[in-house]
């Protein structure tokens, strides 16, 4: 699991987190939402180690944020980030190869380049796996930064917004395959999500953040209600149901 315990998070002068006490449960698909500005993906920034930790604790399985050597961190947990530019000079192939650097600092092998190529693959990246980054559309990029985070091959996925720019199918088949990831093979996924369907449809633990703080956390049946989830974006929101889970209607 990750356990965040006491976290408070200042950008200059300004507060972003306010004493942040939660855990993100092992094996579970974990979303974040929140309105803009809520402090979801500077949470995600703390736990994955983009930002220094000033102020409280994070441990993943245990191993210390703070305190683990950056390697053995990133045998853990693969993040990615919300700014995904990179090196547009690259190949998607090459990106994605990327991932395996943790396991094999410089001397792939066969079973990384197997896991590169099933990577690939797993995101219908392969027929443009020779392209440039610069030379893809904006979901297809975002699906090759995805590829890499998989081919990182770690028991924790931290993603921060991952369904951007994707369509209805891949933004699905993203989902599937996170939740056979911990289904089937054990894993633990936090995402930040904005389409709270997406959370109400496929996660098992929803933490809601406002302004800096964890408003309700626990099971989209509990935490994907109207009363929560108005007070949340204030605005006005209806819940139904549609296959056991809530459907949220809050487009028109
Ligand atoms: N580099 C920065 N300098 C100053 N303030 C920042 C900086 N980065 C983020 N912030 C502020 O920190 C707060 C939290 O931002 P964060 O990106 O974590 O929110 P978020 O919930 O992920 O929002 P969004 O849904 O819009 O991506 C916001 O008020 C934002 O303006």
């Amino acid at each position: 699991m990750i356990r965040i315990e006491g976290l408070d998070h200042r950008i200059g002068t300004a507060p972003i987190l306010h004493d942040i006490t939660t855990t993100l449960p092992q094996g579970r698909l974990t979303a974040l939402i929140g309105p803009n500005g809520a402090g979801k993906s500077t949470l995600l920034r703390l736990v994955g180690r983009l930002e220094p930790i000033r102020r409280g604790r994070i441990t993943v399985d245990g191993l210390d944020v703070a305190a683990t050597p950056t390697d053995r961190l990133a045998r853990q947990m693969a993040i990615l980030g919300q700014q995904t530019a990179i090196a547009s000079r690259l190949r998607v192939e090459q990106l994605v190869a990327f991932g395996r650097w943790p396991h094999h600092k410089g001397r792939a092998g066969p079973r990384d380049r197997a896991i590169t190529a099933r990577a690939l693959a797993a995101f219908d990246l392969t027929p443009l796996a020779h392209r440039f980054l610069d030379e893809l559309s904006g979901g297809q990029a975002q699906r090759a930064h995805i590829a890499m985070a998989f081919a990182q091959d770690t028991p924790w996925l931290l993603l921060d917004e991952p369904l951007n720019n994707l369509d209805m199918a891949h933004a699905r088949a993203l989902m599937t395959r996170l939740r056979d990831l911990v289904d089937a093979q054990g894993r633990s996924v936090a995402m930040v999500v904005h389409e709270v369907n997406y959370a109400a449809a496929w996660a098992d633990h929803v933490i809601a953040m406002k302004q800096g703080r964890i408003l309700a956390e626990g099971p989209p049946d509990r935490v994907l209600t109207e009363q929560v989830l108005s007070a949340l974006y204030d605005t006005p929101v209806a819940v139904g149901r549609h296959l056991d889970r809530p459907l949220v209607l809050h487009h028109a």
